[in-house]
């Protein structure tokens, strides 16, 4: 399912608009009706009798989803506390006409920057926020009125429904405009949005900010504008294949990982392990002679082959058969000079992490100009920045207006730049490919697996993409792959998970997969 941004889900409107399939009125009834069918599925007690709601409405068509669920909740019975920010005059058609079936019915109060004491009322009171969506355009100023929905979505007691963003936060980065302090911002229990999720309730901060999040469908065809390559969630239906066709261990490839010294080979044999489970039909480490006891003593399922310098990889990359290589984990700088060179000029599929990155933040040209499309680089954002520090710094720093910069911008920028697939780590992966497709591996809401950050956690992410490029599955599906069944191992593990337990953790996800 795609991740749209805002220009990419007015292009849907548009599109269907455009070919005389809806009406922006119809599209906008059906948002504000389900809004009301989600909320009334997350709180079923507000389903009968009558209760009390405030609504805040803004300037823009968000304001006028707005004016929509006061109008079907009071005419639930509900009283309403309805709020303007602006000018009912200069709100667009399809809004004005919603604000003018609401004047028929209530009252519209102005909104201004101070909180808004709710009458008093037996029970309590739902806080509606469609002051801003996807048009959000500069930081949100009503500092008292963020205050207070901040606060009442944090207060077990209040209930605050968003209206396709909590309003302040950009929809297509989950990044807050502004400076204002984390007390200062909007947030929501529940996130209602419309169509396809915006790659804001995925990203950064925006499930934070979200809560919970419920999509509606308001009957748009076009999944966005012709042409257009918005980003995709990783989902189970769209993974990679990944069950294994009868076949000689030849038939599934063979990785090669390259170990650190001796006391340091821990993250490359995790890797390992992690290549081999996934189903490469042969993993071999490529040790220093020093290490090759130490790496002995602990694998029986993998190989071990004595790799000392760039010459030896090179004539174990005489076998054709080595179709996956990677580098990084444990590997150390000197090794990561040494070898990385040699791995990339033999053109095989290969992953870079951790130590084969940072070894060239000094001359990341160095890197970039020896990337082919078949690598793929898997920083964390630490790395990311040392790589790409000009990229970096459009995240780090404070958006002034919006949309603002999003991690899929800068691992799509990274991409171009170095020619080869990036993934960049976190609870929201990005991972983009040269020619622009970018998917995400999204541990958040009911997938969020916070005892996932762990040591070696990384590794072994590493290895079950060198698995999976080893059994000739593309890049990009790969790392996607990899990083979706990897954050499934967790959640299949839970809390106390360490790296060593991940891999155990892989048959039940497969199995489930139906692999
Ligand atoms: N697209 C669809 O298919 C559907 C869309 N739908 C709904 O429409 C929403 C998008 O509507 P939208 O485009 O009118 O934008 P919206 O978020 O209401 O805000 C724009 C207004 O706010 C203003 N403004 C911005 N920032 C501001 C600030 N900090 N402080 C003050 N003002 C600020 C901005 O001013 P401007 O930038 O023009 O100066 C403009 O006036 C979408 O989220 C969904 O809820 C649904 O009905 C279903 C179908
Ligand atoms: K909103």
């Amino acid at each position: 399912m795609e991740l749209l941004t805002a220009a990419e889900m007015s292009a849907a409107e548009r599109t269907d608009i455009e070919a005389g399939r809806v009406t922006g009125a119809e599209l906008m009834a059906r948002a504000g009706a389900g809004t009301v069918d989600a909320v009334l599925a997350k709180w079923p007690d507000l389903a009968a009798g009558a209760h009390r709601a405030v609504v805040l409405c803004g300037p823009g068509n968000n304001g006028g989803d707005g004016f929509v669920v006061a109008r079907l909740l009071a005419a639930r019975g509900w009283t309403i506390d309805l709020y303007l920010l602006g000018r009912a005059d200069a709100l667009p058609p399809d809004a004005r006409a919603n604000h003018d079936l609401w004047r028929e019915r209530g009252e519209v109060r102005a909104l201004e920057d101070a909180a808004i004491a709710p009458p008093a009322v037996d029970g309590e009171v739902l806080w509606i926020d469609a002051l801003f969506g996807t048009g959000l355009s500069r930081p949100f100023t009503l500092s008292a009125v963020a205050r207070q929905l901040g606060a009442a979505a944090r207060d077990p007691e209040t209930r605050v429904v968003a209206i396709d963003m909590p309003s302040g936060w950009c929809s297509d980065s989950g990044r807050w405009l502004g400076d204002a302090a984390p007390e200062a911002r909007t947030a929501a229990d529940l996130t209602v949005t419309f169509h396809r999720r915006k790659a804001g309730h995925i990203l950064s901060d925006g499930p934070t900010a979200c809560g919970q999040l419920a999509r509606v469908d308001i009957g748009l065809e076009a999944a966005t504008a012709p042409g257009a390559r918005p980003a995709r969630l990783v989902e189970p239906d769209t993974l990679a294949a990944v069950s294994k066709r009868p076949g000689h261990k030849y038939d599934h490839g063979h990785a090669l990982v390259l170990t650190g010294g001796a006391g340091r080979t821990g993250a490359a044999r995790l890797s390992a392990r992690a290549a081999l489970r996934i189903g490469a039909g042969l993993v071999t480490l490529g040790v220093p002679g020093a290490a090759q006891l130490e790496v002995a003593m602990h694998e029986t399922a993998v190989m071990l082959r004595r790799v000392d310098d760039a010459e030896a990889l090179d004539t174990a990359l005489e076998d054709p058969r080595l179709n996956s290589l990677c580098l990084g984990p444990g590997l150390g700088s000197e090794r990561a000079h040494a070898l990385v060179p040699a791995a990339l000029a033999s053109g095989r599929a290969t992953v870079l992490d951790a130590d084969a990155l940072t070894a060239f933040a000094d001359a990341p040209d160095r890197l970039f100009s020896k990337l082919h499309a078949r690598c793929v680089l898997t920083p964390h954002m630490g790395e990311f920045a040392r790589l790409f520090p000009d990229i970096a710094e459009d995240l780090k720093r404070t958006p002034e207006s919006g949309p603002a910069a999003s991690r899929i911008d800068a691992a799509r920028a990274a991409s171009v730049r170095c020619g080869a697939v990036v993934l960049l780590k976190g609870a929201d992966t990005v991972i983009a490919a040269p020619d622009g497709r970018v998917l995400v591996n999204a541990a958040v809401y009911e997938r969020s697996v916070p005892w996932l950050a762990t040591a070696g956690a990384g590794d072994t992410l590493a290895g079950l993409i060198a698995g999976l490029l080893a059994r000739g599955i593309a890049p990009l599906e790969a790392a996607g792959t990899g990083a979706w069944l990897h954050v499934e191992c967790a959640r299949r593990f839970g809390p106390g998970l360490i790296a060593e337990d991940l891999c155990g953790m892989l048959p039940g996800v497969l199995r489930e997969l139906g692999v």
